[in-house]
């Protein structure tokens, strides 16, 4: 597989001209701002990961499969004018929400918080099911990478990327319950960042990780 390199990864504002949100009212910024868009935009988000789990679950008529197809296809004709650059997008830049107003991964509730740590609760919908009620294995990674990625930029630390992220699979991870998540570091030093994570059901441990975090060199995307 091959892949271009995006040669604008963070495009600026010069060449955009007159902003289509500006017109609807919302501020220059809207992207993270939480007062573009209010509860609204969590509403959004929830409906939207409740709508991919009952896709998941269901098993429509041939009529209902196309008449949502159309309906996606509306709105996805509606959006695709109001793309935007990352910089001024809302979805998954709203970090005063619990999971940050995204669907690409479950939703984290953070309970406490610290300089290096933090504990949570996330809960796996269907969309994440691999099989056998057990959530697959792809996503387990992808929360980890969240839990970790956002403990080791935080607290006004300069921001890293994840170089490694070592998943250990203990027991399924079971679509459905609240989970207990944690994370926290383990060391940081220079550049490098070290945090470990781990997913509970009750006792039960049913995946833990480390991750490495390096933090960019000015200029790193
Ligand atoms: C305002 C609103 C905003 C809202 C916004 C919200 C965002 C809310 C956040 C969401 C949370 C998600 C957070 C996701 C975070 C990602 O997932 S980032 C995406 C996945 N990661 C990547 O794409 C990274 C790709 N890799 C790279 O860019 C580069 O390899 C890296 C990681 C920057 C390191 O490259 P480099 O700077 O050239 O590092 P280098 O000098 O080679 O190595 C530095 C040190 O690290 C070590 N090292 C580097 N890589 C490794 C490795 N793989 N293994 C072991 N050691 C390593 C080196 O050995 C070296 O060690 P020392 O010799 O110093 O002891």
């Amino acid at each position: 597989m091959t892949s271009q390199p995006n040669p604008e990864p963070h495009k600026g504002f010069g060449d955009l001209g007159e902003r289509p949100w500006k017109a609807a009212g919302l501020p220059a910024h809207p992207g993270a701002d939480p007062a573009a868009y209010g509860r609204s935009w969590e509403t959004l988000a929830n409906a939207l990961s409740g709508f991919l789990d009952a896709l998941a679950e269901s098993v429509p008529g041939r009529e209902t499969v196309e008449a949502l197809a159309a309906d996606l296809t509306t709105w996805s004709d509606k959006l695709k004018p109001l793309a935007s650059p990352e910089r001024d997008r809302v979805f998954g830049r709203r970090t005063d929400l619990h999971g940050r107003g995204q669907s690409m991964s479950p939703k984290l509730v953070v309970i406490r918080s610290d300089r290096d740590s933090v504990e949570g609760t996330v809960h796996f919908g269907s969309y994440f099911l691999g099989g056998n009620g057990a959530v697959h294995g792809g996503a387990i990674p992808l929360i980890f990478d969240e839990i970790l990625g956002r403990l080791a930029n935080s607290a006004d630390r300069p921001p890293s990327r994840t170089a490694y992220l070592h998943t250990d699979f203990r027991s399924i991870t079971p679509i459905g319950p609240d989970l207990s998540i944690r994370a926290w570091f383990v060391s940081e030093e220079g550049r490098k960042r070290i945090l470990r994570a781990t997913i509970h059901h009750g006792d039960t441990l049913c995946a833990e990780a480390e991750g490495l975090f390096v933090a960019l060199r000015p200029g790193q995307p």
